[in-house]
């Protein structure tokens, strides 16, 4: 590909986050443009493509097989990530693969050993938090031992509302898998064991849906996580994480912005979804896959870490069931992850 060459990307999935990444491709990203756009619902294809001299099509598998493309962004819910993926691996294509890689471990892992028998990397995973500024900041504190050895994290995790369908096992897998993969980033090493608590039940919850849970996780050092995952909070999007240190504290995601004084009120606004909170973050993560992907690679999450998040959310599924600790079951990691 030369400097002049645009990336040719296929969006595959075009529902909220799909729909996003066009809008972030067509209008923000320089150097990438959209050249397919499919969705099993063609009327998502068609509005995520709109202004776009692309493609449009509701046959997936035709687009990651169209001649005219040389990357893929993967946006479909994550039942769907396996075969897909697989399908790019065959044609070598990169791929920015939103989060979770998949689900379950199992299928993470034939997606692991199949890019290991390619022998190069081209699957980058879409946690966006890696690419957050002040998660970024935290990274560096944490990494230059600032504040002493990591003794704790204490993460929140809200959603407003769930989307229709959302299930107990989701809040782990599609949410928690987030705080999985940020734990393993930030502390630099792996999680060995999940366990999962249950409070007292909101009565805003959906039928069936125990909101929220408090999942800890424990790492092979010893340090503990602990997740409070709301996806029914009914007031915004909140993310937040605190270090406790040897030494000190820092904290993430303080809805810090305009705090403004009036009418003998304060304060300011929460943000409504993760599109609001993460911009920035998508941005980059996008920006950055895109330039990486031009020389045929990633620069971000891989495969492994996809995979290695999959193994803590499933152990998290599991310690649902049981009440107890149950440990994270990890695959040998193969030389191309090294
Ligand atoms: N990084 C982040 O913060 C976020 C990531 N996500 C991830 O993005 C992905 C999509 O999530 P949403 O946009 O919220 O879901 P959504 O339900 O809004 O959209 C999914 C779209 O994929 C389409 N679809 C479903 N199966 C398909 C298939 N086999 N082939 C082609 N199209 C298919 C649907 O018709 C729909 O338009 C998921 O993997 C989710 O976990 C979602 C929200 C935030
Ligand atoms: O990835 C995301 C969603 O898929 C997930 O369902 C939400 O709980 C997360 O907050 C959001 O960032």
């Amino acid at each position: 590909m030369t400097d002049r060459d645009e990336l040719r990307i296929a969006l595959i999935g075009a529902g909220r986050m799909g729909a996003d990444h066009a809008r972030r491709i067509s209008g923000r990203i320089s150097g990438a443009r959209l050249a397919h756009v499919s969705d099993l619902s063609l009327d998502n294809a068609k509005r995520a493509a709109a202004g776009a001299d692309c493609a449009v099509g509701d046959d997936p598998l035709a687009a990651v097989h169209d001649p005219g493309v040389d990357a893929v962004l993967l946006a479909t819910p994550g039942p769907a990530h396996e075969e897909l993926l697989l399908a790019c691996l065959e044609r070598g294509l990169p791929v920015l693969c939103e989060k979770p890689l998949t689900p379950d471990s199992d299928s993470a892992l034939r997606v692991v050993r199949a890019e290991a028998a390619l022998g190069r990397r081209t699957i980058q995973v879409g946690f966006m938090r890696r690419f957050d500024p002040e998660y970024v900041h935290l990274k560096a504190l944490l990494d230059a031992r600032e504040l002493g050895a990591p003794l704790t994290l204490h993460c929140a995790h809200r959603n407003a509302s769930s989307p229709p369908g959302f299930s107990d096992d989701m809040m782990i897998t599609d949410s928690v898998v987030h705080e999985a993969d940020t734990a393993r980033w930030l502390l630099g090493e792996e999680i060995t064991e999940v366990s999962v608590l249950r409070p007292r039940r909101s009565a805003l919850a959906p039928e069936g849906l125990a909101d929220p849970q408090l999942v800890l996780m424990r790492t092979a050092s010893g340090t503990i996580v602990d997740v409070e995952i709301f996806v029914n909070c009914g007031f915004g999007y909140q993310v937040r994480c605190e270090a406790v240190c040897e030494r000190g504290t820092a904290l993430v995601g303080a809805d810090h912005g305009v705090l403004r004084h009036t009418a003998g009120t304060w304060g300011g606004t929460v943000a409504a979804d993760f599109r609001d909170r993460f911009e920035r973050a998508y941005d980059d993560e996008v920006r950055r896959w895109v330039a990486a992907a031009r020389d045929g690679g990633i620069d971000g999450p891989d495969a492994w870490d996809g995979y290695a998040a999959a193994a803590v959310t499933e152990a998290g599924v599991r310690a649902q069931a049981t009440g107890g600790w149950a440990e994270v079951r990890l695959a040998e990691r193969p030389p191309l992850y090294r």
